[in-house]
């Protein structure tokens, strides 16, 4: 199943009920935008629960929700709220018509009592205009103004009759347990709860109370005393209270609960494939491409700076080493290319998108929107997939540096064995979604990455690095049962890679290494259930021509890259070109194109230079006419005496 049921006390929000929920609604919300793969979420989610759970009697003030970014569904949404980490928690005041995307939590500590706390806070953030509807005060009483302030107000219960039990929460300022009891009791009727300041040394004296926290109950019949709780907590305090006699809970605080829209369309079944252990699924690696270029980064609306040369570092590698059906690769390749030929330095990801999606209609480029995960299935579709590609992705990557040892000439990674990890190092910190998981990483780089001085140093540096994240794992909640984390490869996949040595365990790691380049070798890569299929064959393991830049790619010709936005490597290439082989990039006739905005059709098109081929035999016609009219119209006119 996925993170979150309908069983759970939490609003599960999908693309179709988010706005329509959250902006403008009688209370407040806390969001918690997730993705069902990553290990934090996962380990998170039973605290989100119980955070849900202890605070459902807030419903009518503040209501806890969850949105699955990993869900296809939400792709769109979750894009539109710029949610670019996971977990990401936001906030939204209740009445919002602004149509903002809500207020990001940025703290550290998500501990269930912080949490509960600021949302405390949140709902104390509101004005009196847009306080949630049926949420009662929560600064400290004070609501009968007088010469004596609060407690004048308080004290006037005393002796009085009411319809209604008065209990008033004494505790310091910045305790929470007075407010937290009067969320609590938001739904139930017979009482009113106030919370009062050991500030406030008159009520104090008069009411009897020597310490904080402690509850004072005015009855309705004009009695009052001191309430006598076992352990000051608010625990104590509110279900004491929910026990008197004729405190009811109110009919119709289920109606405002929102309704848990029918699992939100969002299947639990997946059906299962047969896959082989021993081998690697390009349909893995395409679905994780897919997911990295049209969801992970498309969160982010443009790229810059170091975002930017990231991305770019990305592509690059991803481009010349992807041992991937030609189809993915073209597209791969162009989009280095236009990349590189583009003087920008941000580029709104909408038009990195335009081309991953191939809306130029080029022929034979095509990255598949399915997502098949097979190698990497779950045995729920909340466990394994993403990260599960990425890993293979980047151990594939690895590989492919060692195997064909010219794929990066000219790139500006040419001899850099550490090409494939440093551009992994700097994608995992820079734009995957788990955080956590990229602060663990680049402490792991940082430990050790200087000491990889070869490609197969490399292969092996992932390799150990990724059995250190598989035991920190081994038994943490984002383990599927059926894929336990183990220190891989296992003796079954490769007997030859474990000895022992006076009765430890060691490895072979001259062996690990042939394993890992047959592996993860292009060889190895089945091309079942891969959606790319059809278009070509996987690229095999030969090295690959480097390719020139076709000029007729360029979206703008007009725009040469400004010689400081123009990679090194990209240079160097356009120097070096003469002899290497085309890319063999074929462009069609195309249906349409976008320069700078602007959206060309195919006729349009035709119309420039047919136009264009018009004119200059025009001009060239008129040139002789008049040349040819000039010559005969001089001897005619010649007046010697003139
Ligand atoms: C860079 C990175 C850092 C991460 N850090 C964290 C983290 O800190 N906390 C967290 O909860 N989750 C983290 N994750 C996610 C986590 O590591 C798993 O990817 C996720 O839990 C899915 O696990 P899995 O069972 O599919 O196997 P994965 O660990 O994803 O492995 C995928 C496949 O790679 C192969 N494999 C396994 N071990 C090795 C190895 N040593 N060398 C080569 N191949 C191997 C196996 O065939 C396995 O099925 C991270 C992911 C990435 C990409």
């Amino acid at each position: 199943a996925r993170l979150y049921t309908e069983q759970d006390p939490v609003v599960i929000l999908s693309s179709d009920s988010l706005k329509q929920t959250v902006l403008n609604s009688s209370s407040a919300w806390l969001l918690q935008f997730y993705s069902s793969w990553c290990g934090h979420c996962i380990q998170y989610s039973p605290t989100w629960k119980a955070l849900a759970g202890d605070v459902k009697d807030w419903a009518q003030a503040i209501q806890i929700g969850v949105v699955d970014c990993a869900h296809e569904k939400n792709f769109d949404i979750c894009k539109e709220f710029g949610i670019h980490f996971y977990p990401t928690f936001r906030y939204f005041k209740a009445h919002d018509t602004t149509n903002d995307y809500g207020k990001t939590y940025r703290g550290a500590d998500r501990e269930l009592q912080t949490v509960r706390q600021l949302m405390v806070n949140f709902l104390q953030n509101h004005t009196k205009h847009d306080w949630p509807v049926g949420c009662p005060p929560l600064d400290p009483a004070r609501s009968f103004r007088g010469k004596l302030g609060m407690s004048e107000g308080i004290l006037s219960l005393m002796g009085k009759k009411t319809e209604f039990y008065t209990a008033v929460i004494f505790e310091d300022e910045d305790s929470y347990i007075g407010r937290e009891v009067i969320l609590d009791l938001m739904p139930y009727e017979g009482l009113a709860v106030k919370r009062a300041l050991s500030s406030d040394k008159l009520l104090m004296e008069k009411l009897g109370i020597s310490s904080v926290p402690s509850a004072y109950l005015f009855y309705p019949n004009s009695t009052h005393t001191v309430m006598n709780v076992q352990k000051r907590l608010r625990f104590f305090f509110s279900s004491f209270l929910k026990l008197l006699p004729g405190v009811h809970r109110k009919q119709s605080t289920s109606s405002l609960q929102h309704p848990q829209p029918g699992n939100n369309g969002q299947g639990t079944q997946v059906e299962w494939k047969e896959f082989e252990k021993s081998k690697v699924y390009m349909a893995d690696l395409e679905s994780g491409l897919h997911y990295l270029m049209r969801v992970e980064l498309a969160t982010h609306k443009t790229l810059e700076g170091e975002e930017l040369k990231t991305f770019k570092d990305f592509v690059t590698v991803v481009a010349k080493l992807f041992p991937g059906h030609q189809s993915v690769v073209k597209l791969l390749e162009t989009l280095l290319e236009w990349l590189v030929s583009l003087p920008l330095e941000k580029i709104p990801y909408d038009a990195i998108l335009d081309l991953v999606n191939n809306k130029m209609r080029i022929s034979g480029l095509y990255l598949s929107e399915q997502v098949q995960w097979v190698g990497c299935q779950g045995s729920s579709v909340a466990l394994r997939g993403y990260p599960c590609s990425l890993w293979t992705l980047f151990h594939v990557l690895t590989v492919q540096a060692a195997n064909r040892p010219d794929a990066l000439a000219n790139t500006g990674f040419e001899d850099d064995p550490l090409a494939v990890l440093q551009t992994m190092r700097r994608y995992i910190g820079t734009f995957f979604g788990c955080q956590e998981c990229g602060k663990h990483f680049e402490e792991m780089a940082q430990e050790s990455l200087n000491q990889v001085k070869s490609v197969d140093d490399a292969i092996l540096w992932l390799w150990r690095k990724h059995n250190q994240v598989n035991a920190r794992l081994t038994g943490s909640m984002s383990q599927d049962p059926m894929f336990p984390k183990t220190q891989w490869p296992t003796p079954d996949l490769c007997p030859t890679c474990h000895e022992e040595q006076e009765g430890l365990h060691v490895w072979n790691e001259q062996m690990v290494l042939a394993f890992l380049r047959q592996h993860y070798g292009a060889s190895n890569i089945s091309p079942k259930y891969s959606s790319n299929s059809q278009p070509g064959p996987p690229a095999p393991d030969k090295p690959k021509a480097i390719s020139k830049p076709n000029s007729n790619l360029h979206l703008n010709q007009n725009l040469k890259p400004s010689p400081d936005s123009a990679p090194k490597h990209q240079k160097r290439s356009d120097t070096n070109g003469a002899g290497q082989k085309h890319t063999g990039i074929q462009i069609e006739a195309r249906p349409g194109m976008t320069i700078l905005g602007l959206g060309f059709s195919r006729v349009d098109m035709s119309l420039c230079v047919f136009l264009y081929a018009f004119s200059c035999v025009f001009l060239m016609f008129m040139f002789f006419f008049f040349r040819f009219r000039s010559k005969r119209w001089k001897p005619r006119n010649y007046r010697p005496y003139v």
